[in-house]
């Protein structure tokens, strides 16, 4: 008999990727390229994307890019071009969720009314990893990202941030950042879900660190549910989870979302993302059920400026719909002859 208390949620997206240029050079990254090395993505190029995603049932775009630094003469071009991105998706029927790295506080005002939702990891907070896999990434440094963190919350933007998790912190660090999080949304009740990201290796990578054990991964669930207040949901990726076992040993610790799922990972490109109904199988060998869900969670909508309520609205009544019945229902006997 199925448990309708067990259901995990995902979000149907596809990457836009603005450009893979990037002036950090973080150890575990398989996604970058040196500054000068990409052209933006075009705005013609990425309505190409969104008409193929749209016609695919996918409902987010998540706009994840390399950084332009703070200071360069191309940093202002660079936000808008991530504006015009967002605005095309929206103007194509789907729901923007920008992480771009660390924003001025007036770049993420300028970000909110075309975001239903927006997302920075913290990574960790462990201060020695500046002197090890985030040497050459002066944007992540913490207090950078605890700022924006807080930022985000000041402009009631719903917030999606995580843990990366292997990068040569302890246990220790764990909880730490987890309190940190736990602290700023106290303040602002914005963080809508945190991630818990297993370092997993991949071919472009310069740093030679192994993947989180599934096993430490579990572990992190657990601490991470104790840590965080109730109305934050944990998220895990189940493409960087091998076994179907550990995966439900993490729902078991209280993970209730697998993320986006998209035709690409593409800051984990060789590990692609299982697709719906291969996951629905599997989940439902444990009594799990898969739901869809939009990249705002349905307690934050009001804080959406208007036209984002609307078209949250449009794919809320969607969701909700009941599936077409196949057979017409039968007329009731009096309206039979
Ligand atoms: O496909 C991926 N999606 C990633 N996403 C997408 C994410 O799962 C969804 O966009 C959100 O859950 C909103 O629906 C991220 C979003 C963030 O805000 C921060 C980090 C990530 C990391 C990944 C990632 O590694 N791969
Ligand atoms: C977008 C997010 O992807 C995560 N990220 C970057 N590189 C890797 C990797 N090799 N393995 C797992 N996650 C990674 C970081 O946490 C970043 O913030
Ligand atoms: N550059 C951003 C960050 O690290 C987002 C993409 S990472 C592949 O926060
Ligand atoms: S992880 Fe993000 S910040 Fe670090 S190098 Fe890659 S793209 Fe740049």
């Amino acid at each position: 008999m199925v448990n309708t208390e067990k259901w995990v949620s995902f979000s149907p997206a596809g990457t836009l990727v603005p450009t893979y240029e990037c002036f950090n050079r973080c150890g575990y990254c398989n996604f970058r390229v040196d500054p000068g090395q990409d052209s933006w993505l075009s705005l013609s190029a990425a309505e190409q994307q969104l008409r193929t995603w749209r016609d695919r049932a996918i409902i987010e775009a998540l706009i994840l890019s390399g950084e332009v630094h703070p200071q360069s003469p191309r940093r202002a071009a660079w936000v808008q071009h991530l504006i015009d991105l967002c605005q095309l998706a929206l103007d194509m029927g789907l729901l923007p969720h920008t992480n771009a790295g660390p924003l001025s506080y007036e770049e993420m005002a300028q970000l909110r009314p075309v975001n239903v939702s927006m997302g920075l990891m913290v990574e960790q907070v462990t201060p020695t990893l500046r002197q090890t896999v985030h040497r050459h990434a002066p944007s992540k440094d913490p207090t950078l990202r605890l700022q924006q963190l807080a930022w985000a919350g000041e402009l009631r933007i719903p917030f999606t941030t995580g843990l990366l998790l292997g990068i040569g912190e302890t246990r220790e660090d764990w909880v730490e950042t987890l309190e940190a999080i736990a602290q700023i949304h106290e303040t602002w009740g914005h963080i809508q879900e945190v991630i818990l990201q297993p370092h997993s290796p991949g071919q472009g990578q310069t740093w030679t660190g192994a993947s989180l054990p599934a096993t430490a991964l579990i572990d992190s669930v657990s601490l991470a549910r104790q840590i965080l207040p109730a109305d934050i949901a944990l998220q895990i990726p189940p493409n960087l989870i091998a076994q179907p076992d550990m995966l439900f040993a993490c729902l078991e610790a209280g993970a209730r979302d697998l993320g986006g799922i998209s035709p690409k990972d593409e800051v984990n490109p060789d590990y692609p993302h299982p697709q719906h109904d291969q996951l629905q199988h599997c989940l439902a060998a444990e009594g799990w059920q898969l739901r869809q869900r939009l990249p705002v969670y349905p307690q934050y909508d009001a804080w959406l400026p208007q036209p984002l309520q609307v078209a949250v609205g449009n794919w809320r009544s969607r969701l909700q719909a009941p599936p077409p019945s196949l057979d017409p229902l039968p007329l009731p006997t009096s309206q039979m002859r």
